[in-house]
């Protein structure tokens, strides 16, 4: 039996020394976190406009290199010489619930552990996932017509939870299993905001360790049935994934991947089209747009191949994205001495990676604060202009593995949304929006909503 080493840089501590680099470390431990949760693109935009595209920063409890720009970021995310480390980069901060995520793995690991998940993202597999989304979503809005006012952000969070109870993890909303899956994953996105990080009673980290264990736990326990069924959930796809030697992959593995697929999920779509609604809310002329495009389709649930008749609405969720992405901060660490614009940055340095600054620069995208899904279309092609001007999804080997599902979860619940109401944002509506933890309206987007008489 061979015992796996640890390579040296896994176990080096971070490098703080960046005297050569412009800028400030900010605050002792928590540098420029607040200025940050003030004004997330402010802050960067000012970094940059003082200091240019690599500089010194801190946030968090940790000091790095901030990068700037699309250039720096095809670098980071493509990796040509394996310079970088996503799982250093995370592991203070994700690692301490998802130690073993996806994310959280390099390279050679990295590609092994991603095979896992293929077959649960291939198309027959996403078929069938969209024969359980449609009528579930349509299920969950019958009654908002009467509701008149209603909190968009909750709102589509549990019907979200609830989607990936069933098409993740394959329970049923009814299911008594499902809701304590759901609490327990809803404390671990809780414990990983504590500020304190030991098991005290009483703090969110102990809710969130315990929220883990209980997943552990119960993903651990279904693994062998699942394996020997035939479910067409994402879990039991994962199950009976085999390695190219034709092993099974490990349980610890699974879980690992099983618990962050969760997390890497939900927020992220509940975000995104939270601010989909809010730029939609105000423009009626553009969401009787979106909504023709629905109403074309002239059916009661979306198929598969009708996901591609969508152009419109794929365009509009970028757009959301583009203007307020879901991962408001990438992370990465150097392995070893690189070099990234112009400066030398020692093996271990951490690189924050803010992707709205990338969205929002004038050099690739025409009045780039202005909601604007043409943009996205021929002739303007503006996305083309750099391949990493837009990095919503991410980049490279760790791009986002659930950006097809995501769309495809947008687009089934904006046919069942448009078809049957039309809304706007409601007068109390105070048009704040938060960045951090998770970009969203601060008071979570009240709509009004009005049946579309038929
Ligand atoms: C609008 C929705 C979503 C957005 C904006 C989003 C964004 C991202 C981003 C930016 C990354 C890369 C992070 C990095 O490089 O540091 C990522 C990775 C990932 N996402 Fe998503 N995501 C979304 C939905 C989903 C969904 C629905 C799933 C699963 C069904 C998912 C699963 C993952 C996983 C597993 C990774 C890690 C991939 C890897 O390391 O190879 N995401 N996502």
């Amino acid at each position: 039996m061979t015992t796996a080493v640890t390579p040296s840089y896994k176990l080096a501590k971070n490098n703080e020394n960046l005297n050569h680099i412009p800028g400030s470390f900010g605050l002792p431990i928590i540098g420029q976190t607040f200025q940050l949760v003030n004004d997330l693109y402010g802050t960067i935009d000012n970094q940059y406009k003082k200091f240019g595209s690599v500089s010194r920063f801190g946030l968090a409890g940790f000091r790095g290199a901030l990068l700037i720009g699309p250039d720096l970021y095809k670098e980071v995310y493509l990796d040509k010489d394996k310079n970088f480390s996503a799982e250093m980069g995370y592991m203070g901060s994700l690692g301490r619930f998802y130690k073993g995520a996806l994310l959280l793995r390099d390279h050679e690991e990295h590609k092994f552990q991603r095979r896992m998940m293929q077959t649960a993202f291939k198309n027959e597999a996403m078929k069938g996932y969209i024969g359980t989304m449609g009528p579930m979503i349509a299920e969950s809005i019958v009654d908002w017509g009467d509701k008149g006012q209603l909190l968009f952000f909750p709102a589509i969070k549990q019907i979200l939870l609830d989607v990936a109870a069933r098409i993740f993890v394959g329970l049923d909303e009814s299911d008594e299993r499902a809701a304590k899956l759901n609490k327990a994953f809803l404390d671990i996105s809780d414990g990983l905001m504590g500020i304190v990080t030991k098991e005290l009673p009483g703090t969110k980290f102990r809710k969130g360790k315990i929220g883990e264990r209980y997943l552990k736990e119960f993903f651990g326990s279904l693994i062998a049935e699942r394996r020997a069924g035939d479910g067409t959930d994402t879990f039991s796809y994962f199950t009976r994934e085999k390695t190219e030697d034709g092993d099974y992959f490990s349980d610890e593995d699974i879980i690992g991947h099983m618990s962050f697929l969760l997390f890497a999920a939900h927020d992220t779509t509940t975000s995104a089209l939270s601010h989909m609604l809010y730029h939609l809310g105000q423009d009626q002329a553009l969401q009787q747009r979106l909504r023709d495009e629905v109403m074309a389709i002239d059916k009661p649930y979306l198929e598969y191949e009708d996901l591609e008749k969508m152009p419109l609405m794929e365009v509009a969720v970028k757009e959301a994205l583009r203007l307020h992405p879901s991962v408001m901060m990438m992370q990465r660490r150097t392995i070893k001495e690189c070099e990234l614009g112009g400066y030398k940055l020692p093996a271990n340095t951490i690189l924050f990676l803010a992707p709205q600054h990338n969205h929002r620069m004038e050099e690739y995208w025409d009045e780039p604060m202005k909601f604007d899904i043409d943009r996205w279309l021929a002739p303007r092609n503006e996305h083309k202009r750099h391949s990493f001007s837009f990095v919503g999804f991410g980049g490279g080997a760790h791009k986002c593995i659930g950006m097809h599902f995501a769309l495809m979860q947008v687009k089934n619940f904006m046919h069942q949304f448009l078809r049957q109401y039309e809304f706007h944002l409601a007068d109390n509506f105070s048009n704040k929006m938060q960045t951090v933890p998770l970009p969203k309206p601060v008071d979570d987007l009240p709509i009004v909503v009005r049946r579309i008489s038929s």
